[in-house]
């Protein structure tokens, strides 16, 4: 008797290639499971969700900033609501919408006067923080025009992109639901203002759907 005539069933070639077979169709059926569920659960999908995100890290980013200028500001005594400054933004970021995007220009200057104002929430905290407890004002002196301006003036248009790839995915309310989720994740602030800062930065997203 030969040695392969002995050998049990699940040792043959046929019974591994039908195993392995079987193994594969089931796990790309539990997939196509996991993908419809979701997808029927309302979920987002992965490429909307990584646009989102996008857009959160940046909002995140400029709002990081805002704890340099109250340091700037802190120390050259300027005033935290710079009016002429944000006019001057809103109509460079209305222009470069207007220029390289399809949003309307009422949606980009409520977004990016929300971002201003997120901003001022957080530099109000850190100022009246330093004012209340000097030995904690910080020993940093950057500059305004030099060190900072310049970081706020490279966001701003990649914010615009942004804006622009996600736009149509706010008008489906998982999104939306999504955005304000994940804003808990990705923006961050200190803990006593930080709802108000998240509330404020995404208010014209949130209430504007395209
Ligand atoms: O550039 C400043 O002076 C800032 O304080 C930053 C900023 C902004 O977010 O761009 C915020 C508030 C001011 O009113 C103007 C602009």
């Amino acid at each position: 008797m030969s040695i392969i005539k002995n050998k049990p069933f699940y040792y043959s070639h046929y019974f591994k290639f039908s195993y392995f077979f079987a193994l594969m169709l089931l796990l790309s059926a539990c997939q196509h499971i996991q993908q419809s569920q979701s997808l029927s659960e309302g979920q987002i999908s992965a490429s909307e969700s990584q646009k989102i995100d996008h857009l959160l890290m940046l909002i995140n980013q400029r709002l990081e900033v805002a704890v340099v200028v109250a340091k700037a500001k802190w120390h050259s005594g300027a005033a935290i609501d710079d009016p002429l400054r944000e006019a001057s933004i809103l109509n460079a970021v209305a222009a470069q919408a207007r220029a390289t995007s399809d949003l309307d220009s009422v949606f980009v200057r409520g977004f990016f006067q929300d971002q201003f104002d997120a901003g001022k929430i957080i530099q109000q905290h850190l100022i009246s923080g330093w004012r209340q407890n000097p030995p904690s004002t910080p020993f940093d002196v950057p500059d305004l025009a030099r060190d900072v301006r310049p970081v706020l003036d490279q966001l701003n248009p990649q914010l615009i992109t942004a804006l622009q790839d996600s736009r149509p995915l706010l008008k489906n309310p998982r999104v939306q639901a999504i955005l304000a989720e994940h804003a808990q994740i990705f923006i961050h602030a200190d803990a006593e203002i930080r709802q108000q800062v998240i509330q404020k930065a995404l208010q014209t997203l949130l209430s504007n759907p395209a």
